[in-house]
């Protein structure tokens, strides 16, 4: 599995730890910065990220602002994906079960490093499970080409 990453400053301190985190698991990561503690724009990371998925270069991504809001925000403006911003593991697993997200957002101004280090875990394994929920996931997409529902 290949993951990417992506934060602005005030999520650059646990993007680091992630990046550790899944290296340490084997688990391979596309890291699309920041780079530093530097103020920057957190919508360049969120569309580096969801881009990288979209071209099919990155399996999942994980995306950190100091809320996982406007970044995911961001990301989610783009046709395709579907950034679950989640403060605890019930989430995490929900939003790949039910809702297939493709993203997941932190916030590092709202949890500590170990509890979003096991939402990434939860995150990272756990699988849409289809069905009924496949139909609503197509809903949302038809709402992305502008169809009414
Ligand atoms: O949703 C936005 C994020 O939480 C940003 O990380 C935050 O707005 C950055 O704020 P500041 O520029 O005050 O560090």
């Amino acid at each position: 599995m290949k993951v990417a990453l992506g934060a602005d400053h005030g999520g650059y301190e646990l993007k680091e730890a992630i990046r550790t985190h899944l290296e340490t698991q084997s688990i391979e990561v596309l890291d699309f910065g920041t780079h530093s503690k530097d103020s920057v724009d957190y919508p360049k990371y969120g569309f580096a990220v969801g881009n990288a998925i979209l071209k099919g270069k990155a399996d999942l991504g994980i995306v950190v602002c100091g809320t996982g809001l406007g970044i995911s925000i961001a990301a989610n403006k783009m046709p395709g994906i579907r950034a679950a911003v989640c403060s605890d593991t019930f989430s995490a697993r929900m939003s790949r079960e039910h809702n297939n997200a493709n993203i997941l957002a932190l916030g590092a101004r709202v949890i500590g490093a170990g509890l979003a280090l096991d939402i990434v875990d939860i995150f990272l394994k756990s699988e849409f499970s289809g069905g009924r929920h496949a139909l609503r996931v197509d809903l949302i997409s038809d709402i992305e080409r502008g169809i009414e529902l």
